[in-house]
């Protein structure tokens, strides 16, 4: 365990010698020179967190006895680094070069992807001209995503990330929840007849995505089209032929992707499809080019330039040394609105494992909760517990200096309100400093509630402008610093087995249900199936 190391035994007894930063800003103005970085369109200011020259050589320290360095070019070489399922962990392959050549069981997986990159690129441009039409000649107007976790997270927040550059008479919608109320909102929107739906999952096994889909073809059957028109308006991404064609979509339309492609890593694959809808595969093409650069930084970067492990061992540094058990994302960038959402599936779903890769149980904490909403709407909502309330949320504030809309003076109020914010959280406000601005009838009264503690961590990220290739490496950003914590802390970050006990329980309720009889439960799961039971109306 990695907890009985010396850097962590060394970095257990540094924590109480880190002066506050306050104070850490007042006698180094070095400090926003030597703790930033910059790479793949991206610029880090890391010097607003409780670190010294000391701390980050000890977190190298760590780094350097996890293997970070090995585990680095294990993945990137296609070793089977997922070994509860046995598999590669190859999303990089997704985006790199198209002349590389990277082997997975003898198969250059790059070319594949190429092939794959190409089906798409033909389909898209059918279907953004209107070439591709409708069973009633009709061209396509409306493009619904049927998929959930991450056959619906990434495509999702990717589409509404690059909003600013969608074809403009192309509408986009994403059905996940089994509850009905998801696709009946969906299709009370759309036309069946210029209406696509795309079928994302996996596995094709999914249990919500598999039941919207049946429901999506029996609401296009009954508009009076044929079997044979399903072909035009049903396409299937899935790594499962048998299943897909089991479903009735002919092989001929589906987009292929493969098992070393993590679910929460897969907008880079046919899932991407709708994405490279909305926004054209040119662009979709920058998203990968982009990822392809954070990619390269990450392999080829010292630590100490590295972003995303930057990013990794701070995060380390909160979770396991100070006992911080959230981490928030903070875009000010209304495109980015649903990146936290995103993240909770790539950080929580990969690293909250409580056993190492041996199936040890492990010693020291893992993945923080992940949570934020963009700025400024959170600073008029939770922001008062994260300067004053009783723990602490090391956050990521993100924002580009330049906006996609120069609308009046927005961006620059909006770049003055993440600027205070981290400089807040910072210096905080002493009670003598809440006392010299009050006056002597409440200052006694008042001054407690008007000061601040501060010495409350951020990393700031900057970039020009939210581009696709901007996106493409702050999601690449991202995955590599689950990928470092993960290596760190000593688990698979690639399997997900913690979904499965709920699933497999519902597999029990629903014929209890079905029938009207429970089995055998708790007493409280049993009251609850029978309450259900008696007051279901049909
Ligand atoms: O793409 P699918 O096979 O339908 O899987 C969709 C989702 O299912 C499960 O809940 C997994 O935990 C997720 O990692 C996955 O993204």
């Amino acid at each position: 365990m990695i907890d009985q190391s010396p850097p962590w035994k060394a970095l257990v007894e540094h924590v109480a010698e880190v002066r506050p930063m306050r104070e850490l800003f007042d006698r180094d103005p070095g400090r926003f020179d030597r703790f930033s970085a910059e790479g793949a369109g991206l610029f880090l200011d890391y010097s607003k967190n409780r670190i010294t020259d000391k701390t980050m050589n000890l977190l190298f320290d760590l780094a350097g006895e996890a293997d970070v360095a090995g585990r680095i070019e294990a993945m990137f070489s296609g070793v089977r680094i997922n070994t509860t399922e046995n598999r590669a962990v190859l999303h990089v392959a997704l985006r790199a070069d198209a002349d590389q050549l990277i082997l997975v069981d003898g198969i250059n997986v790059v070319e594949q992807v190429q092939g794959v990159l190409d089906q798409m690129d033909v389909f898209t441009g059918k279907v953004r001209s209107g070439e591709w039409k409708g069973y009633t000649g009709a061209r396509i107007t409306d493009v619904v995503n049927i998929g959930i976790g991450g056959s619906d997270l990434g495509p999702r927040m990717v589409a509404a990330a690059l909003d600013h550059y969608r074809q403009e008479d192309l509408a986009f919608h994403f059905v996940s929840n089994i509850d009905g109320t998801h696709i009946a909102q969906v299709l009370g929107k759309v036309r069946p007849e210029s209406t696509l739906f795309i079928i994302a999952s996996k596995t094709f096994t999914t249990q919500e995505t598999l039941t919207n889909a049946h429901t999506a073809r029996d609401w296009f059957l009954r508009s009076g089209a044929a079997q044979s028109d399903v072909a035009r308006h049903f396409v299937a991404l899935s790594t499962n032929e048998p299943a897909v064609r089991d479903f009735g979509i002919d092989p001929a339309n589906m987009f292929a992707f493969w098992d070393w492609v993590g679910g929460r890593y897969s907008l880079w694959s046919c899932i991407g499809l709708s994405i490279a809808l909305a926004v054209g595969m040119e662009n979709f093409r920058e998203l990968l080019a982009g990822a392809r650069e954070m990619d390269k930084h990450f392999r080829a970067t010292p630590f100490e330039r590295n972003i995303p492990v930057l990013l990794a061992l701070l995060g380390v540094w909160y979770r396991n040394f100070h006992g911080f058990e959230s981490h928030a994302v903070l875009p000010y960038d209304q495109y980015l609105a649903l990146l936290p959402a995103y993240l909770q599936q790539a950080d929580m779903e990969s690293n909250g494992k409580g056993v190492n890769r041996d199936g040890i149980p492990v010693t020291h904490a893992t993945g923080p909760i992940l949570w934020g909403e963009p700025g400024t709407n959170g600073q008029h909502a939770f922001y008062q517990l994260l300067h004053q309330g009783t723990t602490v949320v090391p956050c990521d504030f993100l924002v580009a200096v330049n906006p996609l809309h120069e609308i009046g003076e927005h961006h620059t109020i909006l770049l003055a309100n993440f600027l205070a914010q981290t400089e807040a959280l910072m210096r905080g406000r002493t009670l003598a400093e809440a006392e010299a601005e009050l006056e002597p009838q409440v200052r006694a009264a008042l001054a407690p509630h008007k000061s601040f503690p501060g010495n409350r961590p951020s990393n700031s990220l900057l970039y020009d402008r939210l581009t696709p290739r901007t996106l493409g490496s702050l999601i690449a950003m991202y995955e590599h610093k689950i990928f470092v914590q993960g290596v760190i802390w000593g688990v698979n970050s690639f399997d997900q087995m913690g979904v499965e006990l709920g699933k497999q329980l519902a597999g029990v309720i629903l014929p209890e249900l079905r029938g009207g009889t429970a089995g055998v439960h708790d007493a409280s799961t049993l009251g609850l199936i029978r309450l259900c039971i008696d007051r279901r109306k049909s």
